[in-house]
C-alpha cells in the first residue's frame, strides 16, 4: 500500500500519527511516530503499580496538606522494577518561553495516569518528550531504566513501545478508513488481508463507527476522524507471538466529542489496558497509558492517578477520587472552574 509521505528504514516503521506539527496543526499526513521493529521480548504480565491506592496517600489531619505533601501525596514505592518511563527534572523552553521547569514523575507498569493543568502549561510538550519526539533542554528521560539520548529515532531502546495519539486525527488523506486503521498491519503483520479487514471492522465498531471502512477521511466529521485515529492506535496484531508492553499517550482524546462519544472513547481507553479484555474481546495490549485531558468525565472514567502540571512543574499528584476532595487550593480551583485562586488568567 502506498501512502503519500510514508517512509521506512530497516529498523523503523513510521506510522502516521495524530501529531499537530507546527507546520500543519490541521493535519493530515504531516507527522509520524516510530515503532521499533526489533525489540527484546519481555514478559507481558501486568504488575499493578505498587503502593498506589488509598493507603498510599499521605495526608495530615483535617485533610490539610503541607506544600511538600501536596507534591508527594502518592508515596513512591522503593522498588522501581516496574517503572516503564521516568521523567527526571525535565526542562524545556521554546525561545524565551520556559515551559517545563523541572518535571519529574514515573509511569509504572499497569498504571492509568492523567495529566491535567491549565492551558499552555506544557502537557502536550511533556507527552512529546516522553514519546521521544522532543528532547529536553535539561533533565533526563529513562525508558525501562535506560536513559534516552536525543530523539526516539536516535537510539535503539528496547523493551517498551510508546505510541502517541494526538489531538488532531492526522489521517492519511489518500487512504480509506480501512487502510488508515490497518496501516501498520498491512505494512508489517503476517496476518492475511481478509483477517486484517475483519479486525479493522471490529475495531471501528468498538469506537462506535460502522460502515465507514471505504470512506476517505474527507468524508468524515471531526469527531469521526478522531475515533478512526483512536482505532488505528489500538488495533491489535493477532499474529504476534508475544506482546511487549506498550505505553499509549493520549493528548486530549475526548476534546470536541459529544458526551456519548466521549464515554465510548473513555471506556475504550480503559478496555485496551492489559488488565482485561478489550472492546472486541481480545486481551488488552496496552501496559500503561497517560491521558492529557481537560474533561472531568475523562478524568473520572479513564484514569486512576493524576499529575497536575502548573508553571512548568508537577504541583500536585493524587488518585482520581482525591481530585474533587483535595484541600489543595490549586486543585480546588481547577476542579470547580473558579476564577478565584492561585491560577490567574
Ligand atoms: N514547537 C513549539 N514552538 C514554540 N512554542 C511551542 C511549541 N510547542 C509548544 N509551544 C508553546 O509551549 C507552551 C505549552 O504548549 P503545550 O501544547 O505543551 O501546552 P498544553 O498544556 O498542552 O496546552 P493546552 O491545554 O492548551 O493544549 C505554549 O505556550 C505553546 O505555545
Amino acid at each position: 500500500m502506498q501512502a503519500k509521505g510514508t517512509f521506512s528504514s530497516p529498523s523503523l516503521t513510521l506510522l502516521p500519527l495524530n501529531i499537530p506539527c507546527s507546520s500543519s496543526r490541521s493535519g493530515s499526513l504531516s507527522c509520524y511516530f516510530q515503532i521499533k521493529q526489533q525489540r527484546k521480548t519481555i514478559c507481558a504480565c501486568v504488575a499493578p503499580p505498587l503502593n498506589i491506592g488509598s493507603n498510599g496517600i499521605s495526608k495530615t489531619k483535617n485533610n490539610h496538606m503541607s506544600k511538600s505533601e501536596e507534591l508527594h501525596s502518592v508515596l513512591e514505592p522503593e522498588d522501581d522494577s516496574d517503572v516503564l518511563i521516568e521523567c527526571k527534572d525535565v526542562h524545556k523552553s521554546f525561545g524565551e518561553k520556559h515551559i517545563l521547569r523541572g518535571v519529574s514523575f514515573k509511569i509504572r507498569h499497569g498504571e492509568a495516569v492523567g495529566i491535567i493543568g491549565p492551558s499552555g502549561t506544557g502537557k502536550s510538550t511533556i507527552l512529546k518528550i516522553m514519546a521521544g519526539l522532543l528532547t529536553p533542554d535539561k533533565g533526563e528521560v529513562y525508558i525501562r531504566g535506560r536513559k534516552r539520548d536525543g530523539l526516539i529515532s536516535d537510539n535503539e531502546i528496547s523493551g517498551v513501545r510508546i505510541g502517541l495519539v494526538f489531538q488532531s486525527a492526522a489521517l492519511f488523506d489518500s487512504l480509506t478508513v480501512r487502510e488508515n486503521v490497518g496501516f501498520l498491519l498491512y505494512e508489517s503483520s503476517t496476518m492475511p488481508e481478509d483477517q486484517i479487514s475483519e479486525l479493522v471492522t471490529e475495531t471501528l465498531a468498538a469506537v462506535g463507527l460502522k460502515g465507514v471502512e471505504d470512506r476517505l477521511p474527507s468524508e468524515l466529521s471531526g469527531g469521526m476522524k478522531k475515533r478512526v485515529a483512536l482505532a488505528r492506535s489500538i488495533v491489535f496484531d493477532a499474529s504476534k507471538a508475544t506482546i511487549e508492553p506498550e505505553v499509549l499517550l493520549y493528548d486530549e482524546p475526548t476534546a470536541g466529542l459529544d458526551p456519548i462519544a466521549s464515554t465510548v472513547v473513555e471506556d475504550l481507553i480503559r478496555s485496551v489496558h492489559m488488565t482485561g479484555e478489550d472492546a472486541v474481546g481480545k486481551p488488552g495490549k496496552i501496559a500503561s497509558y497517560v491521558v492529557v485531558t481537560h474533561q472531568h468525565s475523562t478524568i473520572r472514567r479513564a484514569v486512576d492517578r493524576l499529575l497536575f502540571l502548573h508553571n512548568g512543574k508537577v504541583v500536585w499528584q493524587g488518585m482520581t477520587d482525591e481530585f474533587t476532595t483535595s484541600a489543595s487550593p490549586i486543585v480546588q480551583q481547577f476542579a470547580s472552574g473558579s476564577l478565584d485562586g492561585p491560577i490567574k488568567y
